[in-house]
């Protein structure tokens, strides 16, 4: 994985969300106070902030306890507190929130330790820890489901591998990333699942993601990719679990994306999910016609899976759709972290210069995507390409695109750099066509020249890094 470097202070906020700031006229520091089982829930704009302070009882977001009188700072963020025993909580600053006594959290606990007790069974038999599938469509809760049932792990001495399929939002990586990542130390609850690793002091312990590209926005794009993605990361998932008795005995949380509870295409992406994963556990949250579908697929069992326990949650009424606008700014918000680090922890880059004919770089192809205005003599292309990069030329096209670079030598050939892990990644600062050279934002100063690079069309960006 990569592994940014140390710090250039003042870089790393864009203008353009800075703009989109609400006033923040005389930040105003307010008490709540929460009755027990009850949910503070709350959303800060982009370009705005709130301090957060437990002042007495107890409180945890999505899971993760606050610590009592430490400030927590939240930018760009739609989450809430939960209190068991009742709490008070300090905040300063504006954001919009209420507070809700109708929360399902009973029945996520329970979900906890029932999952907890099928632990303790396999760990009793020396077998593996249950393999759990957080399924739904988008905004159902997924994600905070995931980081609960991995807080409660942790608090219980497990030690969860998580995994994270959702192209959407990355976890300890770039948006587009698909991870898996040993979880043996709480998770950061400023920063959602906590930044990308880096050798730097870090206030919560640094969690190593395995970590494999896809490189398109949704799943559907090239399903073959998408599932050979999948394949390789449940491969080294279930090797990486069996060699450690801690995390075999916890088994593993597997986030999914929304865009696979829709129709036949997306739920045959779950069936290779389920396969690859031997999954045994699919929580379903958010959708009758989802959960009647992974019944009808998986609780019987079919020829090459076991029954799978289908279980139904409800969706918490405190999610909150987020609009492709938020969710465009919390996708770069996650790029320009990875390169600059946040506030608390700034991250300096280097830049270094590639020229093209040092640069391998493989674009990915969108079969969905084929124009065909583009193709010879504007013919529709009739069947699928038959491999699935092209090796490209660098070109004006790659301006502030993000490149991945692959643990793979330049000869390999393409579907070993299709199923190789991800080193890094980079960012192309700018392209000189005359001079035939690309300028690089690279984490490590290491020459990235030995390695392939793969260009997909995600994450995408659109505004200059530097
Ligand atoms: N109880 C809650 N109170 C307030 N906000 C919440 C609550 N639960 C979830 N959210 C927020 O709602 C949004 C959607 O939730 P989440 O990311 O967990 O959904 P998801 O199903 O994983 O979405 P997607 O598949 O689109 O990534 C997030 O911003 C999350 O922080």
């Amino acid at each position: 994985m990569s592994i940014p470097g140390l710090g250039i202070p003042g870089l790393g906020h864009a203008p353009a969300a800075a703009a989109s700031a609400p006033a923040e006229v005389g930040r105003q520091t307010v008490v709540h106070e929460l009755q027990a089982n009850s949910e503070w829930r709350f959303e800060v704009a982009f370009g705005a902030s709130i301090e957060l302070k437990l002042i007495s009882g107890t409180a945890e977001l999505f899971g993760t306890e606050l610590a009592e009188k430490h400030t927590y700072t939240f930018r760009g963020t739609k989450a809430s507190i939960f209190t068991w025993h009742g709490c008070r909580l300090e905040v300063t600053g504006y954001c919009e929130e209420y507070t809700a006594q109708d929360t399902p959290m009973i029945v996520y606990a329970n979900t906890h330790f029932a999952i907890d007790r099928l632990r303790d069974e396999a760990i009793q038999t020396g077998g593996e820890g249950p393999r759990v599938m957080v399924v739904g469509p988008n905004n159902a809760g997924k994600t905070s489901l995931v980081k609960l049932l991995t807080s409660y792990a942790i608090k219980m001495g497990r030690q969860p591998m998580v995994l994270n399929t959702d192209l959407r939002e990355g976890m300890l990586s770039i948006p587009g990333s698909l991870t898996a990542t040993p979880f043996a130390s709480i998770i950061d609850v400023e920063q959602g699942w906590g930044s990308s690793p880096t050798s730097g002091p870090s206030p919560v312990p640094v969690k190593l993601p395995l970590c494999y590209y896809y490189g398109l926005p949704n799943p559907e794009d090239n399903t073959t990719i998408f599932k050979s993605a999948m394949t390789r990361l449940a491969l080294a998932a279930a090797n990486r679990l069996t060699a450690d008795p801690a995390m075999k005995g916890t088994g593993m949380i597997i986030d999914t994306a929304g865009a696979l509870s829709q129709g036949k295409e997306g739920y045959d992406l779950i069936s290779h999910i389920v396969r690859e994963f031997s999954v045994d556990v699919i929580l379903n949250l958010g959708s009758e016609r989802l959960y009647s579908e992974m019944t009808r697929r998986f609780a019987s069992g079919t020829g090459n899976t076991l029954p799978v326990m289908v279980v139904k949650l409800d969706k918490s009424g405190g999610c909150v759709d987020r609009d492709e606008n938020f969710m465009r700014q919390t996708q770069e918000a996650a790029i320009r972290e990875y390169f600059f680090g946040d506030l608390k922890r700034t991250l300096s880059p280097h830049t270094q210069q590639v020229s093209f004919n040092e640069a391998v770089v493989y674009r990915i192809r969108n079969p969905n995507n084929v124009n065909a205005s583009f193709l010879p003599g504007g013919e529709e292309e009739t069947s699928a390409p038959t491999t699935h990069y092209e090796k490209v030329e660098p070109s004006g096209m790659m301006l502030h695109c993000i490149l991945a670079v692959m643990y793979a030598s330049l000869r390999d050939t393409q579907e070993t750099i299709r199923d190789a892990s991800v080193m890094g990644f980079v960012y192309v600062a700018s392209v000189d066509e005359k001079k035939r050279v690309l300028k690089i934002l690279a984490p490590l100063n290491t020459r990235i020249i030995d390695r392939p690079m793969i260009w997909g069309s995600w994450p995408e960006t659109t505004v200059s890094l530097i």
